[in-house]
């Protein structure tokens, strides 16, 4: 996962920055507050939770062209939370047991489930049948769609269908990044359309999309609605003020930051690499896709209004796909890689450290059902008792505060301990050869060139997974002289971990080479992953152990290359990457005689890093201040911004936390 270097101003000078805070407090801590727009009132009554239904089979019927102009005084998430329950039970059940906890977008966490009494552990809370909920699935809007149809060629969907049966699109080729992308299309379209509709009478137009866009998007409304997608009437109904406090439905999300955000506040972090990769990714996509979607949609005001609104719908739906959807594991498509919105399970909120749910996707029957187009049930059941005024939180799967951030644009809360990742540089930016001589000849080596680094990585890559491979083989072979408790600690880990991982950090050039090349450089570093924990007082060495051995293989390797490097220098005068002996890397990763370097390499990278890191921190602080003293700047926009600098800062503060837990045990292992 090296990191792309291609930054991308999203929206630029649009300044766009609001965000709802980012940290789940307590639990008890949960309200239905009033929003700006919006006043909820309670979902439903306690004593009777599924309403009587009309038919399941209607799908948002409700919210056919009378209901389009209705200006709703429910919050979207309980006008959707209601309908679904009064209107499709039996068939779907929501317990008694559960609420929903309507918080604004600038409430902790935004909205979530709460219970509304004690519900015991392993309590069936929520039954959702996918054929009845109006869940929003690529393959089912798509494989309906009939191109030849006679209301007319739809460019769109033609585009994504197109691309959905094996064409290409520049999300970088991975099948599930371009599943991804394709709902998000889907779901981009639909809201344009939507948009258009709800809009028909005004002076803005409408009436541009095909009826079965149009069809389809009425059929979910009550959905789309409750997403954080743009454009939206009700955004342009308010008046100015509010608009801009309004327009950005999800502004933590790390499409909706500026560049200058992105670089000054993230500087230094692997969350900077991570948005810099998902914004250059989702950029290209909006870049192929958006001539499609201009040509559609070309009744949706003039050229400016209609790009703004085009570009917003794309890049809120790309934000709501990240952040709601699903991975259609069971696969209703043909290579099970799908990926699916839910409404009413997509209001759980996360919690890594303590879920207190889970949900299952529920077929029955056998493996047959799903092709003869069974959807099954999604499960939502409790993993252990969940107090009355709780929130019910899943884990939406361990990934580090960067990656986490990177989807779902937040950056969870450290309240007892928790695995987390952080980065260590390979190699020092620069080599010096011979630190102590006066000389007038150069005798450094800068290795945060690529063409200096390129054939070491792949080398150190290539040393480390074959000692993995002997170290798997001696774990079969070896079994029962394994030190338990170590064992323990490696059974525990993500398995995302199992194998090493790259980034490239973007940084500025050594000294020495600034002016020669003054670019930023990426500089590969190896991921790394421990327990970290937020009070001092517990202690997890055999974690922090365990995470230096696992990339003390890597280091190995790349101490030879640097001992290699040292010799041809003190040899020949000079030293060239592309002749070192890959072979002497690979039984160095092996030899446990090449520790000390290694160790050494890592320290070196930690002290490096955490300095780093430490910096880039006063300097973001630095410009946030300058930002915001700053004329004309609304109290809004400044508030948003400092929020997105807290997750700035969580994100460092994950890291730093990581780096000196081990720095610590180096320390301690007397390195
Ligand atoms: C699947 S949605 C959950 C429902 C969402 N809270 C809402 O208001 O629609 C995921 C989003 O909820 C928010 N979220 C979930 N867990 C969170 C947490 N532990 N802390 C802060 N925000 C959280 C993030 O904005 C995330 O992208």
């Amino acid at each position: 996962m090296i990191a792309t270097t291609v930054s991308l101003l999203l929206y630029p000078a649009l300044g766009w920055s609001d965000r709802p805070s980012l940290l789940l407090s307590q639990r008890s801590r949960l309200h239905r507050r009033d929003d700006d727009i919006f006043s909820p009132r309670r979902s439903r009554r306690r004593d009777s939770p599924l309403r009587s239904s009309s038919s399941s089979s209607e799908i948002h019927a409700a919210t056919g062209r009378d209901d389009r102009h209705r200006h709703r005084t429910r919050h979207p998430h309980e006008e959707l939370w209601s309908y679904v329950i009064e209107n499709y039970s039996p068939d779907a059940y929501v317990g008694p047991h559960v609420e929903l906890a309507i918080r604004s977008t600038s409430d902790e966490g935004g909205t979530g489930i709460v219970a509304s009494c004690d519900v015991p552990p392993h309590t069936e809370v929520m039954r959702l049948p996918l054929g009845v909920v109006g869940m929003i699935d690529a393959s089912s809007i798509l494989d309906s769609y009939d191109e030849g149809g006679e209301d007319g060629r739809d460019d769109v969907l033609t585009l994504l269908k197109g691309t959905w049966d094996g064409g290409g699109v520049g999300c970088g080729g991975i099948d599930g990044g371009k599943r991804l992308a394709i709902l998000a299309g889907v779901v981009a379209h639909l809201q344009l359309t939507r948009y258009a509709d709800t809009t028909a009478d005004a002076s803005i137009g409408g009436g541009g999309s095909t009826s079965y866009a149009l069809e389809q998007s009425r059929r979910h409304s009550l959905f789309l609605d409750a997403m954080p997608l743009l454009p939206r009437r009700q955004y342009d109904d308010v008046d100015v003020d509010d608009r801009r406090r309004h327009r950005h439905p999800f502004p933590t999300h790390y499409l909706y930051w500026t560049d200058d955000e992105i670089d000054n506040l993230l500087r230094g972090t692997i969350g900077q690499t991570r948005a810099r990769e998902v914004r250059a990714g989702i950029g290209l996509v909006v870049r192929e896709w958006s001539s499609s979607f201009l040509a559609e949609h070309r009744d949706i005001g003039d050229d400016t209004s209609r790009r703004t609104r085009v570009l917003d719908a794309m890049i809120s739906s790309f934000a709501a796909v990240l952040s709601r959807s699903f991975g259609d594991a069971a696969g209703r498509d043909s290579s099970g890689k799908g990926r699916m919105l839910v409404p009413l399970v997509d209001m759980l909120n996360h919690d890594d450290e303590e879920p207190n749910v889970r949900w299952m996707w529920h077929v029955g029957g056998d493996e047959d059902a799903i092709e003869g187009g069974r959807r099954g049930d999604i499960v939502v059941t409790t993993l252990c008792e969940v107090k009355r005024g709780e929130e019910l939180l899943k884990s939406y799967g361990w990934r580090p505060s960067w990656d986490i951030a990177s989807s779902y644009g937040f950056v969870p809360r450290l309240k007892s301990q928790r695995w987390e990742c952080s980065a260590i540089p390979l190699f020092p930016a620069e080599i010096d050869f011979a630190p102590d001589q006066i000389t007038n000849h150069r005798i450094t080596l800068d290795l945060s060139l690529e063409s200096n680094y390129g054939p070491l990585v792949k080398a150190v890559l290539e040393s480390a997974e074959a000692v993995d491979e002997v170290y798997v083989i001696e774990k079969r072979d070896d079994a029962i002289d394994e030190d338990e408790t170590i064992e323990n600690v490696k059974s525990e880990r993500p398995e995302q971990l199992e194998r090493l991982q790259l980034v490239s950090l973007f940084r500025p050039p050594p000294m020495s080479t600034a002016e020669e090349y003054p670019f930023l450089r990426r500089q590969p570093c190896v991921v790394v992953g421990t327990k970290i924990q937020s009070s001092p007082s517990r202690d997890n060495d055999l974690y922090h152990r365990d995470a230096i051995e696992s990339i003390l293989p890597a280091f190995r390797a790349a101490a030879s290359a640097i001992s290699q490097l040292r010799d041809q220098q003190n040899r020949s005068g000079t030293a060239n990457t592309s002749q070192i002996v890959t072979s002497q890397m690979a039984v160095a990763a092996r030899d446990s005689g090449w520790n000390a370097p290694a160790r050494r390499l890592i320290m070196e990278g930690i002290i490096d890093r955490v300095k780093n890191l430490v910096d880039d921190g006063t300097n973001a602080k630095a410009w946030l201040a300058k930002q915001n003293d700053a004329t004309g700047m609304a109290d809004d926009s400044e508030e948003h911004r400092r929020f997105r600098a807290d997750m700035a800062r969580d994100l460092r503060e994950a890291e730093l936390k990581v780096l000196r837990a081990l720095e610590k045990e180096l320390l301690n292992g007397k390195m």
